[in-house]
This record gives C-alpha cells, structure tokens and sequence, in this order.
C-alpha cells in the first residue's frame, strides 16, 4: 500500500483552513501586469453558446467549478500514492467557498493539484476534448439543439454567465504561483503572482459577479446550491462564513494570541461606547469558520438499504457527468472473492444518439477507485464493447494501490473485476426481463448493444442470445427466442426469420406469406446487424435458424408433398422454360414456389448468396470492401425466381406458354411482360431495380399502349415556346455596373461611416417630421440610440452588420 493514501483520505475530514490567498474585504485586488494570450476560437465559440443557451441556469457554474475543483484533488491525491511528498505542507484535500460582500466576488479555493504557467495557458485558453469542434459545429446552426449544452459538460467558461471578471490563482508543485485573468472579452492575462505563493498548492477562482448576480452573495442561497452540487463529491466542501459571538475578555485575550490557527481569526468590535470599555464587561468579537455543506461519504459505500431511489437517481448524472440525465436501471453491490469492491452499475434511461459510432472512443465507462481514492476513469478493460453504455463506479479494497493508469490494463485484479460486473449486468438483465413491458423500453435502447456482444463476446454470446427480443408474428411484442421454441409446431425444426428495413415492409413480403397462412411463426428482423447476428449463432437450443427468403427452406413437411409437387413442375415446364428462356440474363433459375399464396413470384437467394437485406448492408460499406472481389463475386450472384402455381396471372401466364411453347422467340409482347413480372418481383423481394426505374417504367408505358390500343412508337407532340436571348448591349451595361459597385466596395472603409450614417438619420429625422406621427417619432428616439451604439461600436472594432440591419 502506497504510503500516505488513506492517510491523506482521513484527514481530508478534519476541518484546518485553507490559506487565504484573497485580499481581505474592503480592498481591491492588486492589478497584475502579464502577458496577454487569445482565447481559441472554439473557446470563444464555447462561451457564447454556453452564455447564450444556458443564461436561465447561471448557479450551474458552482457544479462546475466543485467539480473542477473535486478533479483537482483526485488528482494530486492520486500523484501522492506514489509520491508521498507531493502533498507537502498542504496535506488537507478539500474546497473552500467565501464570499466577499464589500468587492462582490466569491472565491472557490481547492487544495488539488493546482497549475503551472502553461497549464493556465492551455486548460482555460485552449479546448482540448476531442469531438468538441464537431459539437461546436452541430450547436452552432440549430437552436433547437441547445438543449444538448446542458448534457454537455460546459466546463469552465460557464463562470461566465455570473462574472464580468473573472481572477484563476493557482499554485502546482513544479511552477511558481502564478494568475490567470480574463473578462471573457477575446483574451486573458498570466502573470507571475506578486504576492509569492501564498496557496501552498490548489488553485483560488475570484469570481467578480455580474450587476445582476447579487443572489450568490445571499448566504443562503449559496448553502442551497453549494450544498445541492457538493453532494457526490468525494472531498469536503465548506462555505466560510463571519460569525459573531459574546466573550469574557479573557476568551478575547486568548483568541488575540491564537495567531498559529488563521481558521478563527478572531476581531474585537471596536468599543462604540463608554461602556463598553468597561474592562470586564463582555465582548463581541467575529470570527471566520468554514462549515462542512456535505457528508463527502461515497454513496457506494453506504448500506444499499439506507440509500433512497432518490438518491440513486440525483448520483447518476454526477457519475455520468450528464446533467439532467436520469438512470433506467442500477444494481449497487459488493463483490468478495479474488478481489473485494463495491460498485453501482447504472443502465442509462436513453442509449447515446452516437453509441456505435464512437463505441471506441467512449466505452471507458468505469470509474475505478481503490479504497476511496478516484485512481482512473480510462481504462477500457473492465468491461466490452458491448457493455459501453453502462455507466459504473468500481471502489476495489485489495487491488493494489500501486495500479496505475498505465498499469491498470495488465492488472490481473482487473480481469476479476470486469468478470464480476458482467455476472452482476446479467443479474440485473434477468431483473429487468421480468416485467415485459419495462424490458421492451431496454431494447429500444440497447437491443443492438446486445446483439454486438453475441459477435464480440464469444464466450457469453449464447447467455446474451437468451436476452435479445424480435418482433414476430406472433403479436405485436416482443418475443424471447425461448417463448418462439415454446410455440413451435409439431415436426417445425427451424427458427424462421425473415429480414426487411420495418416491420412493415416484412409483413407485406412474399416470403412470409405462405408461413403465415400454413400456421408458422416468423421473427421479424429489422437490424441491420440481424442477419449477421443469427449467421454467428447458427443455431438457439440446438434448432438452427432458417432465413425464409433463401432457397433451402424447409417447412417440415416436404416428403408428404413430394408427389404433388413433382406433378406440378411437369405441368408449369412450359412457362419454366419460357420464363428461364427470356431472363436468362438475370435468374440462376425458375422453379414452382412452395412458400407463396397470395404473390405471384418471389426472387429467393441462393443458400449462399445475399438476401436482399444482407445486399443492403453490404452496399453501405466503405469502397475498397466493396471493389474486393469476395463481395464482387457474391454480388453478381444470380438469384432463384419461384412462380406462384395457384396463382391466376401465372394460370394464365401457362396457358398462353402452353399453347405455343416457342412463343418466347418472336411473342414480344410476352417477352415484356415477363420482364415486368421479374422487376415487381424483384422490388417486392426488397431488392433494388439492376437497371434503374427507366427501362421498368418504359415496360410498364408499353403494357399501358398496348392495353389502350395506343401505337407503341407513336411521339408525343409538343411544342416549347423559346426563351429569347437578351440584348447583348444591356448584358454589356450590366457588367460594367457591376465592375464599378465592386470597386467602389473596395475603395471604401470596412464599414459604414458615423458621417454617412448621421446622414442618414437626417433624412429619417426628416422625413419623420414631415410625417408627425406618434409611431414615427419612437422610431426617431430608436435610431438615435442606434447611431450612439454604433458609435461606439466603431471605436470598438465590433462588426457593423448587426448595425445596419437595425437601421
Ligand atoms: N480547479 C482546478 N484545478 C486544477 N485544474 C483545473 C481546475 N479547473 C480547471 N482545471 C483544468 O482546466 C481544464 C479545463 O476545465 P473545464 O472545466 O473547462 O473542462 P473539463 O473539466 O476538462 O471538462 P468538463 O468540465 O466539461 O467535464 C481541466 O481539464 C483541468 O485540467
């Protein structure tokens, strides 16, 4: 055990002050000279939308900062594992809020890490989360999506929305102290602290308040939120206050001398009066003391029967650094065996819009302590891909406390760990399923998460198969693969399944038809993952999975048939032959259908080709995938029509095949029409048109010309009227006016004048008078501020656009 640890974790509870950096009330803060930094334009960007979409919510700023401030300390206590002196004189890890009534400033002091020059420089100048440029661009345009700010963390720069100044102290082991200052206008300034290092190590944010911004200076609305945000914090948060009591002038005498402790600084009232002069009346005296506003008891380490749901609920989004976000499900445990933890696993009421798109990015999804203290949160190894949307917090008691970030993923504790928390997401799997209804909104969310882990997780892809819910036609919800093989009927050997982009769109498939009609159930997939999910299954207690879009299907009960069907493609051969002889092209074959009743043909693939599903998804992937010859070859796979026997345009279809076997030479008509037959067929079977709508529609034109007794090559007639081309003199006059606005445009100064623009408001003023009107002369008054704004505007370099368009 790294000496120090729990050490610096106990005495984080005791109450010793914080060194006092800030000027006493009373005083303005010293003006500091330094060197003058750009804020990036992302940051820039960030505050105005955070200024902008959150100014109804200005108090998130302290959840911000706490938090900051929260994350400071992890980490220096996390360095002093092993670094026993990092913590030097300054041993005590908490966050301390005062207010400072007379300057209208509240400091938040934290004892954390603190930073040097170029952490200031980089932390509260520059932007670095990756993702956050591509945030900032989907932010920017629509405003509906400024609700996504608040699930954002804002970070910082939200101190903003109650500062017009803001003062960043900050003291680390391997800098001098130095300050940070900006007014969130373009840049900020760093200089080296005058005043020495007065922190010891942290970092002191002077927060100026706006005019409007007084509530922070309320006592008691600061204990509200203080003590609102500092809930889940780890570390003691206290709020100083000046307190006032009577003494014995014996007690004043003592606290006067007390000068070693500075966390009750003790002032004598100044006698007003004669009598309280008198040497032995009592005295009052104020004093500063800092009250603790939370428990800093970790919530997983509570008995999980004195938490409230309530209390589960207002954690989660403080683990999952997403506020107002709420949980859909938890399981708070205490795991014993190779290596003792406790941990909450919550499951997230909604999946994140992008979980699969940045499931590398963001599936280090466990916050991992090591009794108490925080050691890493990005460690991908303790639990799948497929589990990346859970949100868990892990607090090992043996794991070696010498676990570093860099070490965490050869760690042998580990691997017991993320052993057991999947064991306990099945247990809370089994949990959920119980209540169909609940279980259907968690595979909404996470049913194609789950479908991941039967293709990543080998070795608990069946477990996961039983958890997974389809659609079927069996009712309109969900079923278990496990109710579908209750229901099978009687010599049924295959799990039947069909794939399609909806529910709808498989209802209406040929393919199910005939299953339907015979008695069958049919699971309805669609995923786009599906069909490679079942692939990688095979098979679900034994009874193998059976596409019934493909040619092999098997109903059960094809040798009671064999007789029948024998007769029935002897009596369909010559529309075989015709239909094979005119899409010889396009069909691998033709063959009487046993699966269809109400269509009148179905385009099946063959046992290794692409259904038209799988041929969706295999056009969606990148080029090069699609230019390999694999996917070249498994592409220009010729598919297998089925004709419906008891179908009437097929009976007839025969009957005109079977009058004149040969017709299919010279019958172009014919020829046609089985043509359209195979691209209805072939849409209808969800495959797209191989030659386009154009040669399809042209089919379908002549069917109607023939029907209509319209002459196939007759031209439609149609005369356009001609647009005239215009004077070549008045395009000529055109251009040079142009060439003389553009220059003119570059001959004048960026922006309108003040001069132009006093001219202006002459003529509006004007013409207002000529006018009289009441409504006018507001409007006077209106452009008359405008003009002193712009005014204004032009000393400060502003863009005039807005400007202008106001005038
Ligand atoms: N009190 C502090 N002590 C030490 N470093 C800090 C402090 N406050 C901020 N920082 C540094 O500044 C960085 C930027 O802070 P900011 O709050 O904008 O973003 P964040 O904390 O990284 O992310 P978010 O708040 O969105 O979760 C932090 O990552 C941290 O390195």
């Amino acid at each position: 055990e790294a000496p120090g640890a729990q050490a610096a974790f106990n005495q984080a509870s005791e109450n010793v002050a914080v060194p006092n950096n800030f000027v006493p009330n009373g005083s303005a803060e010293v003006p500091i000279q330094g060197e003058k930094y750009q804020f990036q334009t992302e940051v820039s960007r960030l505050m105005s939308i955070v200024i902008n979409s959150l100014y109804k919510t200005p108090e998130i700023f302290l959840r911000e900062l706490i938090s900051n401030g929260s994350d400071a300390l992890d980490k220096i206590r996390f360095r002093s594992l092993t670094d026993p002196a990092a913590l030097g004189s300054n041993p005590d890890l908490k966050v301390t809020i005062a207010v400072h009534k007379d300057q209208r400033i509240v400091t938040i002091t934290d004892t954390g890490v603190g930073m040097t020059k170029e952490d200031l420089q980089k932390n509260l100048g520059t932007i670095a989360k990756s993702g956050t440029s591509e945030f900032l661009e989907t932010m920017s345009g629509d405003k509906a999506d400024m609700d996504l700010i608040g699930k954002f963390g804002v970070g910082f720069y939200s101190v903003f929305l109650v500062a017009d100044k803001v003062r960043v102290t900050s003291k680390n082991n391997d800098d001098d102290q130095y300050i940070w200052e900006s007014t969130a206008v373009d840049d900020f300034t760093i200089a080296k602290d005058p005043a020495g290092n007065t922190l010891g190590r942290g970092t002191q944010i002077a927060i100026h308040l706006k005019e409007d911004q007084d509530q922070y200076l309320d006592d008691k609305r600061l204990q509200q939120l203080v003590t609102k945000y500092s809930e889940f914090i780890n570390f003691p948060i206290y709020i100083r206050r000046t307190k006032t009591k009577t003494v014995e002038p014996e007690a004043t005498k003592e606290s006067e001398n007390k000068d070693s402790d500075d966390s009750e600084e003790a002032v004598v009232e100044e006698a007003k009066d004669e009598e309280s002069k008198d040497k032995s009346a009592p005295v009052t005296v104020t004093y500063e003391e800092d009250d603790l506003m939370n428990s800093n008891k970790p919530i997983w380490i509570r008995d999980p029967k004195t938490i409230t749901q309530t209390e589960y609920d207002e954690f989660y989004p403080v683990l999952a650094r997403e506020p107002g976000a709420s949980p859909m499900a938890y399981s708070h445990f205490r795991a014993e065996g190779e290596v003792e933890f406790r941990s909450i696993m919550y499951v997230p009421k909604e999946a994140p819009k992008d979980l699969f798109q940045r499931l590398d990015n963001t599936h280090a999804n466990v916050k991992l302590y090591v009794k108490r203290v925080f050691i890493t949160d990005d460690s991908k190894e303790f639990l799948p891909r497929w589990l990346s949307f859970l949100k868990v917090v892990v607090d090992a008691e043996d794991a070696p406390l010498n676990v570093s970030r860099e070490t965490v993923q050869s760690n042998k504790s580990i691997k017991s760990i993320s052993k057991h928390l999947i064991k306990k997401f099945f247990d809370l799997l089994k949990q959920l399923s119980q209540d169909e209804k609940k279980y259907a909104a968690f595979i909404k969310e996470y049913g194609t998460s789950l479908k991941l882990g039967v293709l990543e997780d080998g070795a608990n892809m069946r477990k996961i198969a039983r958890f997974i819910r389809y659609h079927s036609s069996h009712s309109d919800d969900y079923t278990s693969l496990e109710a579908y093989v209750s229901r099978m009927k009687k010599g049924q050997k295959h799990i039947f399944f069909f794939t399609g982009s909806s529910v709808d769109e498989i209802k209406q498939s040929p393919f199910v038809e005939s299953l339907l009609a015979r008695g069958y159930e049919v699971l309805y997939m669609h995923d786009t993952v599906d069909e490679i999910v079942l692939t990688h299954l095979a098979n679900f207690e034994g009874k193998p999975f059976q596409n019934v879009a493909k040619s092999d299907l098997k109903l059960g009960d094809e040798e009671e048939n064999k007789e029948s069907e024998k007769e029935l493609e002897e009596k369909f051969l010559p529309l075989l032959d015709w239909i094979k002889a005119t899409l010889l092209n396009d069909i691998d074959k033709v063959r009487v259908s046993k699966r269809l009743t109400t269509s009148p043909a179905a385009l099946v693939a063959s046992d290794f080709g692409w259904t038209a599903n799988m041929e969706r998804l295999m056009e969606g992937q990148a080029k090069a995938k699609k230019d390999d010859a694999m996917h070249q070859f498994m592409k220009t796979q010729k598919k297998i029509l089925e004709i419906n026997p008891g179908h009437p345009l097929i009976i007839s279809m025969l009957e005109r095949a079977s009058k004149d076997p040969k017709a299919f030479e010279h019958d172009k008509q014919f020829q046609e029409m089985t043509k359209v037959l195979y691209d209805i067929t072939l849409v209808r079977s969800g495959y797209t048109l191989k030659e386009g709508v154009k040669s399809f529609a042209g089919r379908v034109e002549n069917m109607l010309r023939v029907n209509l007794g319209v002459d196939t090559n007759a031209a439609a007639t149609y005369e356009a009227p001609q647009a005239e081309s215009r004077d070549e003199e008045e395009v000529k006059a055109e251009i040079e006016q142009r060439e003389d606005i553009l220059k003119a445009d570059d001959e004048k100064p960026g922006s309108m004048s003040v001069e132009d623009m006093n001219k202006m408001l002459k003529e509006f003023t004007d013409n207002t008078n000529k006018a009289g009107g009441a409504g006018l002369k507001a409007a006077q008054v209106k452009a008359e501020d405008i003009v002193a704004e712009a005014d204004e505007e032009l000393d400060s370099d502003e863009p005039q656009e807005a400007v202008h368009d106001e005038l």
